[in-house]
């Protein structure tokens, strides 16, 4: 997979009543696939809300977005089992569905009691080895258990079939060691970033993004990365702050929970979809914070998608 530019993690669309919505999924996938630059999607993630469906509705929700996209770019599922025969299970599964890719998170007991040596390297491989499918290293923040140290991310980013890494650590001082020994140790490997509360100090190192942000404003994202690939700080800076209102209302809140329901908002504002139902455990942000974060579509001129534009996608 060539991930050097943007891979938005989209939200799951609801009806109304709660139900997977196929048709606004679909929609949200032809019209993310038609901004040049966007080089995949990752669906069931954070983002997806992808532990909140059952299996029968995530394997369902990738064959509609294999469909959507119609091998415009590589469909990554997001794999979250917890045991590693489970995963490994869950990711051959995903394939048989069609997508390409896995986003490995990590074995969710690793927050709380963190991991036992060599058990992530061993996660990664049984997924590559049961399903096939092309593996990204996803980093979670330094201030978790389940944040692996540099030893384990040099092993699994030089294991076969593992083609990137979504960087989160949120400690600058990790990152600016590990992503050039990660580097070092597998020159092919794909670095992303998703620090979606403040991308601008990672955008110089990285060959992409893997961001939920990529939902809602997918055009400046593409910006963001053309600027940080040219080392061009002014114009990465520009596009930040063009951002910045959008980035305060959506990631700068209590938790990035609250991120999701706020990126759904932000597609309403965009007209992408026609409302933002969510599922527990997420709650709505109540009306106040609604219209703060549709102002700040206003304010940062991120604008509605035309009905026209999306009929043609
Ligand atoms: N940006 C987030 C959300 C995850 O997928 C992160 O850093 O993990």
């Amino acid at each position: 997979m060539d991930l050097r530019g943007l891979s938005p993690a989209p939200v799951t669309a609801f009806t109304r009543d709660g139900d997977v919505d196929h048709e606004a999924n679909a929609r949200l996938a032809r019209w993310l696939v038609s901004v040049k630059g966007v080089k995949s999607l990752v669906i069931l993630g954070h983002a997806g809300e992808g532990t909140f469906l059952t299996e029968d509705e995530r394997l369902a929700l990738i064959r509609t977005y294999v469909e959507a996209v119609d091998g415009a770019v590589p469909i990554i599922a997001g794999i979250t089992g917890e045991g590693t025969k489970v995963a490994a299970e869950e990711a051959k599964k995903c394939k048989a569905a069609g997508a390409t890719g896995a986003l490995v998170y990590p074995n969710h007991g690793w927050l709380r009691f963190g991991y036992q040596k060599g058990a992530p390297q061993s996660r990664y491989k049984a997924i590559w080895e049961e399903s096939g499918l092309q593996c990204i290293l996803f980093q979670y923040p330094d201030a978790t258990k389940a944040s692996y140290d540099l030893d384990t991310q040099l092993d699994i980013a030089t294991q076969e079939g593992v083609v990137a890494t979504k960087n989160g650590v949120r400690n600058m001082k990790r990152w600016y060691v590990e992503i050039p020994e990660l580097k070092k140790a597998n020159p092919n490997l794909q670095i992303l970033s998703c620090h979606d509360e403040w991308l601008l100090p990672t955008m110089f190192d990285v060959d992409g993004l893997l961001v939920g942000y990529g939902n809602i404003a997918p055009e400046l994202l593409v910006k963001l990365i053309e600027a940080g690939k040219a080392q061009n700080y002014t114009e990465a800076r520009k596009v930040f702050e063009q951002l910045l209102p959008i980035t305060r209302t959506v990631y700068h809140r209590g938790s990035h929970m609250e991120g999701t329901v706020a990126l759904k908002l932000g597609l309403v504002k965009r007209g992408i979809l026609d409302h933002a139902t969510i599922r527990e455990p997420l709650k709505n942000l109540g009306e106040k914070a609604e219209k703060e974060i549709f102002d700040a579509f206003d304010a940062a001129g991120v604008g509605r998608i035309q009905e026209a534009v999306l009929a043609a996608e």
